[in-house]
């Protein structure tokens, strides 16, 4: 199966299918990374929060598969944005990876009540220049995060990482995005569970259509949709399903259907007023 390459705005190219680890228990996580990359996975989305970083790396390291096909991404957790404690959180998470660089590094939440992600994202430009990192991106900034940021550095960041599912599609900030050079990232691609968006008549039809599952139909609206997504599974199956997700398409009049069901309700954290 091969997963499609996306060229983001660097040049770098990140495989459009990953897999996710959030809630991934940092003591199964080595497990469940190896059945991701057995299964065939190449991206693999962390971040310090998870706590879960140690078993990235330690499946990645008994993996034998070459560094250079791997994808992997973490995040800078909010209370080390600044200068020097991104870097030392820097040095932290890649120890944890047991990685010599990180291929996207992002600033996982805007937190514009501390005012510090320009200054984070200077410190961002640092790591990228100095070889450590690939590409350097952001998760959760809203259209007025990115322009101050794009008119605050020389750099635009390479993804935004938002919550992206067909109840909150998100489409306007996409396409801000997409006007800018941002490639989008999906976080809770299947809902997290907080939707019924498997029972969603739209979801139903098209995985019946195609004799799939609703996970795979909805995955596939994410791809189809030119969008970067790493859906998250414990369970081998699962995982394995996720991956089987090229063997059929979407027709235009299904990718509609489910694209109304979005009834712009986000489930998470608002990036512009939650602190956490
Ligand atoms: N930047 C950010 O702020 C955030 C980033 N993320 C990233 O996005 C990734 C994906 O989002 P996530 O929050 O994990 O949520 P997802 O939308 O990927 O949903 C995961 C849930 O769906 C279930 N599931 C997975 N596959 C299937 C399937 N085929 N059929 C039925 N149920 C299924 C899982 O259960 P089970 O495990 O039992 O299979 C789990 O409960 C995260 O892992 C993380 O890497 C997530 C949240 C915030
Ligand atoms: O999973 C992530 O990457 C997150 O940032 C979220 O879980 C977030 O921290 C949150 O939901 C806080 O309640």
């Amino acid at each position: 199966m091969t997963v499609p390459l996306i060229t983001l705005n660097d040049g770098h190219t990140i495989p459009q299918l990953g897999f996710g680890v959030y809630k991934v228990d940092p003591i199964q996580t080595e497990r469940i990374v190896t059945d991701a990359l057995e299964v065939g996975y190449r991206h693999i989305d962390t971040a310090a929060l998870y706590q879960n970083e140690e078993g990235v790396g330690a499946a990645i390291a008994s993996s034998g598969i070459p560094r250079e096909e791997l994808f992997v991404t973490t995040k800078l957790w909010n209370s080390d944005q600044g200068t020097q404690s991104v870097f030392d959180a820097f040095d932290a998470s890649v120890e944890k990876l047991g990685l010599d660089y990180v291929d996207l590094y992002l600033i996982h939440w805007p937190r514009p009540d501390l005012d510090r992600y320009v200054e984070t994202w200077h410190a961002f430009e640092q790591l990228r220049d100095s070889g450590r990192v690939r590409s350097i991106g952001v998760s959760n900034f809203q259209r007025g995060h990115l322009e101050r940021l794009v008119a605050e550095s020389d750099t635009v960041p390479a993804v935004n990482q938002i919550e992206l599912h067909p109840a909150f599609a998100q489409v306007e900030l996409r396409e801000f995005g997409e006007s800018i050079g941002v490639r989008t990232e999906s976080w809770g691609p299947l809902g997290q569970g907080r939707y019924d968006l498997f029972g969603e008549p739209a979801v139903a039809a098209a995985a019946q259509a195609h004799g799939v599952s609703p996970a795979q139909a909805v995955i596939r609206w994410h791809l189809q949709h030119g969008i970067i997504v790493f859906p998250k599974s414990n369970a081998r199956e699962r995982i394995a399903e996720n991956f089987d997700v090229f063997g059929f398409e979407l027709t235009a009049d299904e990718v509609a259907a489910i694209d109304a069901i979005d009834r712009g309700q986000r489930g998470g954290p608002n990036p512009d007023t939650d602190v956490f």
